[in-house]
C-alpha cells in the first residue's frame, strides 16, 4: 500500500480549476519532486494534501486513511504536514519558539520544548536555538522551516520551496540533510523551482501544468520529456543540460 495516494483530485477557486483530476502515489521512503510553471497548482496541491484547500472531488489517503474533509491539525497528527513557501517564520520569536509551534501538535509545552531542542540539534541549529529568527542567514532559516515540520513528527513532509533563496553550495547542504532525514524514515514531496536541486534530490518527479499532471518519471526521463521541455524547462534548458541531472 502506498503511503500517500491521490486519485482524481480537483480543487477549484470559483471558475478556476487549480488542481485538475490529479492522481499520483508516494511510497514510503521516497523523495518525490513536484515541478511545473508558475500557477501550475503546486502549492494548491500541497494545501489540498494538508487540509488548507478543499478537494471538491477525488480521494486522498494517507496510510489507507481518508484525508479529504479533515482539518490541518488532524492531518498533521496522522503524519502529513508542509513547510510554507518563502520561509514564513515568526521573525521576532526565537528559533526555538518557532519550532515549538510545530512540536505542540504532539504534546504539552514542556515536552514540545524538549522535542523542539532535539529537532534543532538534529538539523544543526542547536547553537542558535535562543536567537531571534530574524538574525539567521537564509540557509539557517531553511533549516528552521524543516525543523518546524519535523517537530510535528511527520511520516511525510511536504517542502514548499525551502531552497528558494539559497546559493548552489547552500542548496547542496539542504539536499544532504533531506537525504539523511529520508534515511531516518521520513518521506518527502518537494516543490522547488531550481531544476538542478530538484533533479538531484528526487527519486521521481511529477510535472504539473494547468493543474494537471503532464508527466511522471525519473529525473533523467523528465529532463528529456518533450511535453515537459515545452511546458516548463524550455528548449534552451534542454540544449544546455542535455543528459545532465546532477550538479
Ligand atoms: N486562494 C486562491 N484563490 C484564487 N485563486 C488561487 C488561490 N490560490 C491559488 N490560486 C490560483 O490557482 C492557480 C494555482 O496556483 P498555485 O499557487 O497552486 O500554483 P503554483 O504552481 O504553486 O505556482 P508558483 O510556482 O507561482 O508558486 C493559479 O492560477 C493561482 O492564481
Amino acid at each position: 500500500m502506498s503511503l500517500l495516494k491521490v486519485e482524481d483530485a480537483v480543487v477549484r477557486f470559483g471558475g478556476l480549476t487549480a488542481v485538475d483530476t490529479l492522481s499520483f502515489a508516494v511510497e514510503e521512503g521516497e523523495i518525490v519532486g513536484l515541478i511545473g510553471p508558475n500557477g501550475a497548482g503546486k502549492t494548491t496541491s500541497f494545501n489540498m494534501l494538508v487540509g488548507l484547500a478543499r478537494a471538491a472531488e477525488g480521494r486522498i489517503t494517507l496510510d489507507g486513511r481518508k484525508v479529504v474533509g479533515l482539518r490541518p491539525h488532524e492531518i498533521a497528527r496522522m503524519g502529513m504536514t508542509k513547510t510554507f513557501q518563502n520561509v514564513s517564520l515568526f521573525m521576532e520569536s526565537s528559533v526555538l519558539d518557532n519550532v515549538i509551534t510545530g512540536a505542540l501538535l504532539r504534546g504539552n509545552l514542556a515536552s514540545a520544548r524538549t522535542r523542539a531542542r532535539q529537532v534543532l540539534e538534529r538539523v544543526g541549529l542547536g547553537a542558535v536555538a535562543d536567537r531571534p529568527a530574524a538574525e539567521l542567514s537564509f540557509p539557517e532559516r531553511a533549516r528552521v522551516e524543516i525543523a518546524r515540520g519535523l517537530a510535528t513528527g511527520p511520516k511525510i513532509l511536504l517542502l514548499d520551496e525551502v531552497m528558494a533563496a539559497l546559493t548552489p553550495a547552500e542548496m547542496n547542504e539542504i539536499i544532504e540533510l533531506v537525504r539523511e532525514l529520508r534515511g531516518e524514515g521520513i518521506t518527502f514531496v518537494v516543490v522547488e523551482h531550481h531544476m538542478k536541486a530538484v533533479m538531484t534530490l528526487s527519486d521521481r518527479i511529477l510535472v504539473l501544468n494547468f493543474g494537471q499532471k503532464i508527466a511522471e518519471g525519473t529525473p533523467e526521463a523528465i529532463s528529456k520529456d518533450r511535453r515537459v521541455i515545452e511546458a516548463y524547462l524550455g528548449r534552451e534548458w534542454a540544449g544546455e543540460h542535455a543528459g545532465e541531472t546532477a550538479p
